[in-house]
């Protein structure tokens, strides 16, 4: 993925090759400007690769989006303000040819699986951080997209409201069976979630290895704490270290 600037044009992704089976949950961690961002939005059809190919589910990302295989969770919870929980959760299934009461369970069910049932009436701005992100999680689900694309959902939390979404997180990856695609900046966190962590290194940004996540299911704060999730953790800190990449939590 090259983007074409006046003076010099930025080669964002290079020779990035992944296979991603359905029902895995992929992070991709790396330094600030190594294209996990760029990736995820190739993914969703939102720019186009300047050379190689793409496939969701057989499809190219255009088609994907077109048949709603997706849902994107940005870093910033993105909600309406001043549009209830329940009618921000509405807001993607308001142009689905269903009859209304339809759409409202199936948004009261998606507030549900995140938690939030009793918050349909409030709006956004009653909410904490981490609240408004179970919401733009609950609308992401809306369509019962098979593909989660997350883009640092929880970069902005506390630590310990983040390692509490993150088990919710992986709660509703169980439950759900979606494959899910999230970028983080934390190696904890990436560890914890994920079937497999992808190190990716900048300039030009590319994918410097893999790691498999042996971890068993479910997770809990004992995983944290287990032997096999420091060593695991460790390759990953080296495999960045590695690709140059210092710009990471712990
Ligand atoms: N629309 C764009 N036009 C020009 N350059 C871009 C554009 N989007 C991204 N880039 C460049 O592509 C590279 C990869 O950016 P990207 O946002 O994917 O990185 P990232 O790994 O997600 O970074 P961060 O962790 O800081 O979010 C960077 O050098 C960035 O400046």
């Amino acid at each position: 993925m090259v983007f074409r600037g006046a003076g010099s044009d930025t080669v964002a992704l290079q020779d990035a090759s992944l296979d991603i089976r359905p029902g895995e949950f992929i992070s991709l961690i790396g330094p600030s400007g190594c294209g996990k961002t760029t990736l995820l939005r190739l993914m969703a059809d939102l720019i186009t690769p300047t050379s190689g190919e793409l496939l969701i589910g057989g499809k190219t990302p255009a088609q994907a989006r077109q048949a709603r295989e997706y849902g994107y969770v940005f870093q910033a919870p993105a909600l309406m303000e001043w549009r209830t929980v329940l009618n921000n959760v509405l807001l993607p299934l308001d142009v689905m040819d269903t009859p209304k009461e339809t759409r409202r369970a199936r948004a009261q069910a998606m507030l549900e699986l995140v938690g939030l049932e009793g918050f349909a009436d409030r709006y956004p701005w009653q909410l904490s951080g981490g609240m408004q992100q179970r919401v733009s999680i609950a609308r992401a689900l809306a369509f019962d997209p098979p593909l989660l694309l997350m883009d640092e959902p929880f970069g902005a939390l506390d630590e310990i409201t983040r390692e509490k979404l993150n088990g919710e997180l992986l709660r509703l990856w169980q439950e759900t069976r979606k494959t899910v695609v999230f970028v983080t900046h934390g190696i904890t966190e990436a560890v914890f979630l994920s079937t497999r962590v992808v190190v990716m290194t900048s300039r030009p940004g590319k994918i410097e290895g893999v790691v498999d996540i042996d971890l068993p299911h479910p997770r809990s704060q004992e995983t944290r704490e287990s032997p096999r999730f420091f060593e695991l953790a460790t390759r990953v800190r080296e495999l960045l270290r590695k690709g140059h990449g210092f710009d990471v939590e712990e």
